[in-house]
């Protein structure tokens, strides 16, 4: 039961979610003197086995949650393993992000078709490791497990929440970080509201680790050690080191004309065969990687909130980020980071003298929908233009590698430009404007 204050009558902000969003909020709430308490439905904080990686628009705003979002990413981030590759800002040096090349054909894998900079270059981590570094600076008794928030209701000055085993909970607020098919989010659109739900994109994706031993000495060291992007038709194949470069993680999407099986599931069993057969005809370096995978491999379909995105992402008291708020295609790499930039506005804006009431917290929530908005939603849409790009299917660009450099460089640039100071500078004025209105 979390502890009551004058400022939090009903224990302070519930968060529901303990992925990425809902820990990195917690800890940006906890370091600031905001009491919280995350509910999440797992047995215990989890991460899946596979890479995730951060930009540096993403890793500015890991210093501004909390530093120890980012002491945790530095104690498991992995770059590209060849220095040459490897941004040196004492240098003033660029990092790759990641190598473009031509999977369709059998190309040399040592001259790419273009690649792409940036300040920080590649930065990958490994979901489970990540997590688990920040949980570390979480207070012990911050979380409740087993708890699947079905709904949540204002009710008068505080929140309810419902849980699929029959029980409720109060809060002063309620933050939704509960993930792509998120409760929360229907609570507040209305569960029938298309808005409420994530479509499939008709791409889904193999997911596989290969010891870096291994994927050296079957694939060269360049094409193990650095980030690379495979090109082609109707799909396109990812690799980028991990694991302080022990592991190489490899992803595979391609295009269906099918349905998903099973809207309530992300994931479906596969086999390696399936793999070979998507990527029947590409040139040799996509099939010898896809030859490494093991034998049982998962796949995972990709939604997003492109067709039907939410129109707000506050009501009341009741506030979306991370993937409940703004589910993406992963073609930007930048889900994860973008609900690290939600986490840090959101715990600059609670952190105001002026949101420890609930007219207070009200304002601030839509203060946080107001500014967060525009970019999250932006980035859902250029998200899929991006895999269109890497898949020749973008109308006026094909498989103009030239057209596709150009614009993928304008897409990412606007995405690693993203200054996390000013979304907060913003998103505090927005606060204190909304405040003055409400108080006329
Ligand atoms: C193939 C693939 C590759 C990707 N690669 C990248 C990448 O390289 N970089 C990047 O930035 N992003 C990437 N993403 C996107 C990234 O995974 C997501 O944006 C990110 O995980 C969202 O975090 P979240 O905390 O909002 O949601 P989630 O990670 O989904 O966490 C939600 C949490 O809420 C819990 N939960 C759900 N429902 C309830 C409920 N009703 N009650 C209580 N708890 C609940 C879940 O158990 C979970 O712990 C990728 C995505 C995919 C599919």
């Amino acid at each position: 039961m979390p502890e009551t204050s004058a400022e939090y009558p009903n224990g302070g902000i519930a968060i529901v979610g303990g992925g990425i969003a809902g820990v990195t909020l917690a800890l940006g709430l906890v370091n600031r003197g905001i009491p919280c308490q995350i509910y999440e439905q797992g047995h215990g904080f989890a991460e899946i086995g596979a890479g995730v990686a951060f930009a540096p628009n993403s890793i500015r705003a890991m210093r501004a949650c909390d530093p120890s979002v980012y002491t945790a990413f530095k104690a498991v981030a992995t770059h590209n393993l060849w220095e040459s590759k490897c941004a040196d800002i004492t240098q003033g040096r660029k990092g790759l992000y990641f190598d473009f090349l031509d999977g369709y054909h059998d190309t040399d894998p040592s001259k790419p078709l273009f690649s792409l900079w940036n300040d920080e270059g590649a930065n990958s981590v490994h979901r489970a490791h990540f997590l688990d570094e920040m949980v570390k600076f979480l207070p012990k008794d911050i979380a409740a497990f087993r708890k699947r928030v079905e709904g949540v209701e204002e009710v008068n000055n505080h929140v309810v929440l419902h849980f699929a085993d029959g029980t409720t909970a109060t809060a002063d607020a309620v933050v939704g970080a509960d993930g792509v098919k998120s409760h929360v989010r229907q609570s507040i659109l209305g569960a029938t509201n298309p808005e409420s739900h994530a479509g499939y994109t008709y791409k889904y994706a193999y997911r596989g680790l290969i010891p870096m031993d291994k994927a050296i000495a079957e694939l060269g060291e360049d094409m193990a050690a650095n980030s690379k992007m495979h090109l082609g038709p109707d799909g396109h194949i990812l690799t980028f080191p991990i694991d302080k470069g022990e592991t190489l993680n490899v992803v595979a999407f391609t295009t269906t004309r099918e349905g998903w099986p099973d809207l309530h599931k992300s994931t479906r069993p596969a086999t390696k065969q399936n793999a070979l057969d998507d990527f029947a005809g590409w040139g040799k370096n996509v099939t010898h990687i896809l030859s490494l995978l093991n034998e049982d491999v998962d796949i995972w379909a990709i939604f997003d909130m492109l067709d039907h995105p939410a129109s707000t992402y506050a009501k009341g008291k009741i506030c979306l980020i991370g993937d409940a708020a703004h589910a993406t295609s992963p073609h930007h790499g930048s889900g994860a980071g973008f609900a690290i930039e939600d986490s840090a506005v959101l715990a600059e804006l609670l952190a105001s003298p002026d949101a420890k009431s609930p007219a207070g917290i009200h304002a601030a929530f839509q203060a946080f929908d107001h500014c967060r908005r525009p970019r999250t939603q932006w980035l859902v849409a250029s998200s899929r233009r991006t895999g269109e790009l890497y898949e020749w299917q973008a109308k006026g660009v094909g498989a103009d590698v030239e057209k596709i450099a150009a614009e993928a460089h304008d897409r990412f640039e606007k995405i690693w430009k993203g200054d996390i100071t000013q979304m907060i500078a913003e998103a505090q004025t927005s606060f204190q404007k909304i405040l003055e209105y409400t108080e006329c």
